[in-house]
């Protein structure tokens, strides 16, 4: 077996780059809970996993109502998940869902970037950066079915998938809608964005925080494929046997060889990028700014 920049080449697992990133460790209990995952669903609180071992794939489905904001619970839970079906040579696919009913995910939790202290933030940043590093550079092809409105942090998970599927409902937008937030979508964002829509695209989606409809989604390229509501699953099912019918060395080298150079830019600066964030959030006029997003969030409702 060959080994190309720490990749073993020849097993079905290619390579893991987080490995050595530092924190990307599970404590203990976690890798006490790791191991074959079998036929029977698992999961957590957050997170249920529906494998099928057969196809080789599992249906992943966030489950942290009412909106699916990215917790560090809901983060901690879906990296220990996706740990599990990568460690397991069964699995091949993942298709990415929510079980919260018109929310694909509202994007990082504001309740966790709002009144709380430095430290708070640099743990939660730590985790925002390794789901994305994880899911990102995936061996596994991930295909999201999204059924749900799709914001922000929500869209970015989405933008980490190999092929995206919509369902066509006016109400599921889709964007990185940050600067309405009176907050900056950090370059690692941005370069996922430009990776999947392209840089002019980007930049006037990002600058006005453009919430895309499906149709608008599908022509610029956020998405790879609008459809009926109820069809959502089965077509994320179709398109994932395609993919699945490409040998998993090729596509897994062509991937990395695609994704790599992106993900090495945050991975080069992990602390800094930690440090920016604790520095940037805490300012007291980026706390203002969330306080009123938040508050015009629960009004929506009276
Ligand atoms: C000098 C430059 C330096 C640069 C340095 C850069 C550093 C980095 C800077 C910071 C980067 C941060 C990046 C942030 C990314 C994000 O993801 S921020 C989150 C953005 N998300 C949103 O804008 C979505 C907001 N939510 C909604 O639009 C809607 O909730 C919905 C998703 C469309 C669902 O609508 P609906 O079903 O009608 O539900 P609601 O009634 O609106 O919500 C139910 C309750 O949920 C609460 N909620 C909603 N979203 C969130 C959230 N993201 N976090 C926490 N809580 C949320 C909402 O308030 C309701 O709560 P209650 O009123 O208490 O019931």
């Amino acid at each position: 077996m060959a080994l190309v920049a720490g990749m073993r080449v020849g097993s079905r697992v290619l390579f893991r780059p987080w490995a050595w990133l530092p924190g990307a460790a599970l404590g203990r209990k976690e890798s006490a809970a790791r191991g074959r995952v079998g036929a029977r669903g698992f999961g957590s609180q957050r997170v249920l996993v529906e494998p099928d071992p057969a196809a080789g794939i599992a249906v992943m489905k966030l489950k942290s109502p009412p909106v699916n904001s990215l917790s560090l619970e809901l983060l901690t839970e879906f990296v220990i998940s996706l740990e599990k079906l990568e460690n397991d040579k069964t699995f091949r696919g993942i298709i990415l869902t929510s079980d919260c009913p018109g929310v694909f995910s509202a994007g990082l939790d504001l309740m966790e970037m709002c009144g709380k202290n430095p430290a708070h933030y640099a743990e939660y940043w730590k985790a925002v950066q390794e789901l994305w590093l994880r899911l990102y550079l995936s061996n596994l092809v991930l295909i999201a079915a999204i059924n749900g409105a799709c914001p922000a942090g929500g869209c970015l998970i989405s933008l980490t998938c190999d092929y995206r599927v919509l369902a066509d409902n006016p109400k599921y937008v889709i964007g990185l809608n940050e600067t309405l937030l009176g907050i900056v979508a950090p370059f690692w964002f941005k370069d996922t964005l430009v990776n999947t829509i392209g840089h002019r695209t980007s930049e006037r989606a990002l600058q006005l925080g453009i919430l895309f409809p499906p149709a608008e989604a599908l022509q610029v390229g956020m998405v790879d494929k609008v459809v009926p509501e109820d069809q959502v699953q089965s077509t994320a099912l179709s398109v994932m046997a395609q993919w699945l019918s490409i040998p998993d060395h090729a596509r897994q080298l062509t991937k990395n060889m695609m994704r790599k150079a992106t993900a090495d830019r945050l991975v080069k600066q992990r602390d800094s990028d930690i440090q920016n964030f604790v520095g940037f959030i805490s300012r007291d006029s980026i706390q203002k700014s969330l306080q009123v997003y938040l508050g015009k969030l629960r009004q929506k409702k009276g």
